[in-house]
């Protein structure tokens, strides 16, 4: 797992779009082969959205070969209120980008059969040949998608009740009703996330602090779902400095220094693929090994 530490929340946005935008170009993907990307909802995923729309807009990037899966959406509030993650998605996102509406899936919180329906969403990401990188967020006590505290680890998507604390930190989208907030959602499972070929998480704020210690500095935990990712062999966590309050500092200087001397290898491999020579693995740090050249988290 490796840490990437921004100044602030816009910079933090632009961080996970510029490796986004890197992931997907690098794939090339077409019609036959799109790249397969998983998204989430609420204000942390903003800046990125607004950072990829932008380079769609100058031609950096393009979303008409990509499929995505939305990891959750709530049970039973109609698809066109203005709180329900498919409205969410399609006005913070999908409308201002390129991607055919055909290839959005969002889960049907209002599907007749919700058993059937996670079920066949399992089954659509598994005919397209699974998850290559799944964007996510988390909830102040740690939930990533709606996998709330006590979430099996192995959990698949699924309906799911929501939290009292999650209800209530939703309310703010519901003119601060309680009442308002619908109780259940469909959501992926945590192991659906980690079965993802990547996961990359968007942590920032200060409220979400204590929930990224837990997550990152003790061990794997139900109670703190996100931790899970601990397990997984390329996840990566970028977070703003508010949100790494309850780190310890030696945390925060052991990720510090992982990506300085990420950045010292990756110039010295440049400057030697501009100097013609050929560069192998093996340098053993953010998962240099059998890649030739470093371009992603690493499995550090
Ligand atoms: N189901 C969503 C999560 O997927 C999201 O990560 C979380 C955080 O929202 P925010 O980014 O607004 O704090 O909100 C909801 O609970």
């Amino acid at each position: 797992m490796r840490l990437i530490i921004r100044d602030d929340a816009a910079q933090v946005g632009q961080y996970i779009a510029n490796y986004i935008c890197k992931r997907i170009n690098d794939f090339k993907p077409t019609a036959n082969r799109p790249f397969v990307l998983g998204l989430p909802t609420g204000s942390s995923p903003i800046p990125t959205y607004k950072a990829l729309i932008k380079m769609v807009k100058e031609g950096k990037l393009s979303f008409k070969n990509v499929v995505t899966f939305n990891m959750d959406e709530y049970v039973a509030l109609p698809r066109d209120h203005p709180e329900s993650y498919h409205t969410f998605m399609f006005r913070e996102f999908f409308s201002h980008v390129d991607i055919p509406p055909q290839q959005v899936h969002i889960l049907d919180g209002n599907a007749h059969d919700l058993h059937a329906e996670c079920a066949a969403y399992e089954q659509l990401i598994k005919s397209v040949g699974g998850i290559e990188l799944f964007l996510g967020g988390i909830g102040e006590d740690g939930h990533i998608a709606f996998n709330e505290p006590g979430s099996s680890l192995k959990s698949r998507t699924r309906i799911k009740t929501l939290a009292y604390d999650t209800i209530l930190a939703n309310a703010r989208f519901f003119n601060n009703d309680i009442n308002a907030v619908p109780r259940m959602a469909l959501t992926v499972g945590v192991q659906t996330v980690l079965e993802s070929r990547e996961v990359v998480v968007v942590v920032t704020g200060q409220r979400k602090a204590l929930a990224l210690s837990k997550a990152i500095e003790e061990g794997i935990n139900h109670l703190w779902t996100l931790s899970a990712l601990q397990q997984h062999p390329w996840a990566l966590i970028v977070v703003d400095e508010d949100a790494t309050l309850e780190l310890r500092v030696k945390t925060v200087k052991y990720f510090k220094s992982i990506e300085r001397v990420q950045d010292d290898v990756e110039k010295h491999h440049a400057d030697l693929r501009a100097k013609g020579v050929g560069v192998v693995g093996g340098l053993g740090v953010g998962g240099l090994i059998g890649h030739g050249s470093w371009s992603g988290p690493g499995d550090d």
